[in-house]
């Protein structure tokens, strides 16, 4: 375990956002961050990111506190992918994802060699070797999306963030960026919406709920009919083949509504 938060408390405008959450992320794993809309989850990885500062509570990183390392060396090997992507920059896909090498040369020296061939090669990983010459306002939202994780895993990291990965994603593209990045050598945690997606490719799972940590386990410890209902107000069927991986089959919500943020 590399990364972990300890209590950690947020709040803007005076209301809590995260409360009391605790969670240590297993090395090496896939972890996915599940809740509502609104239960914390972006809030939870811009903490573990250090984008954020907790206003109570501790992120470790290798069992230091992120918040006293310095920037450059957390970057060396933390990379994060957001889930807004700023659309007015007049970049090329290839210098978008160059900016992933900055940690690691400085940002005064021009790419090298050995940074032109990283980029190309977590291009092709992400399906965009095609696309390196293209400026990055001519692309589409799933296109961004590939080049932005693509920036990331140039950045080499240990820990790899993401927030909504598969947002814009069509479902060959989804299948294949939870495939990839449940294989790199590194610690990944993803917030997702798709339950069957987690199941299928997370090794943990984190379940907020309005700003708490409520379960946290193997998918089918998380995922069952009685913490869907609770948190996401819809009914379910959950099947659990031997030896596989839940599958949820969702039934009708509750009359009282589902919990929209
Ligand atoms: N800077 C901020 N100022 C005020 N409220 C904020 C701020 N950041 C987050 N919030 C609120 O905190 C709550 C949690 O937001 P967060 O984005 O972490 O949730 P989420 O689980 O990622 O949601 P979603 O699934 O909709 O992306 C929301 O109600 C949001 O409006």
């Amino acid at each position: 375990m590399s990364l972990s938060a300890h209590d950690v408390a947020w709040s803007a405008d005076g209301r809590p956002i995260l409360d009391g959450v605790t969670v240590a992320i297993p090395a090496g794993g896939l972890t996915g961050l599940i809740g509502p809309n609104g239960s914390g989850k972006s809030t939870l990885l811009r903490l573990l990111a250090g984008l954020l500062r907790p206003r109570g509570g501790l992120v470790l990183l290798d069992g230091r506190d992120l918040d006293g390392l310095p920037r450059r060396a957390v970057s060396r090997r933390l990379a994060v992918v957001a889930q807004e992507v700023n659309t007015e920059v007049e970049m090329t896909v290839l210098d978008v994802v160059l900016l992933g090498r900055i940690p690691h040369r400085g940002p005064l020296a021009g790419p090298g060699d050995a940074d032109l061939a990283q980029a190309r090669r977590v291009l092709a990983s992400c399906g965009m070797a095609g696309l390196e010459r293209r400026r990055w306002s001519t692309l589409s939202g799933g296109e961004r999306q590939r080049v932005n994780i693509a920036r990331a895993l140039a950045q080499e990291p240990s820990e790899l963030l993401l927030d909504e990965p598969t947002n814009h994603l069509d479902i060959t593209h989804q299948l294949a960026l939870l495939t990839m990045v449940a294989s790199i050598p590194a610690t990944v945690v993803a917030a997702l919406h798709d339950l069957n997606l987690a199941a299928q490719y997370c090794d943990h799972l984190l379940l907020l709920e309005s700003g708490r940590l409520i379960a946290a386990g193997p998918p089918e410890h998380v995922l069952t009919e009685e913490w869907i209902e609770r948190v996401y107000r819809v009914r379910t069927e959950i099947t659990v083949p031997a030896a596989g991986r839940p599958h949820l089959r969702f039934l009708a919500p509750l009359l009282d509504g589902a919990n929209d943020s």
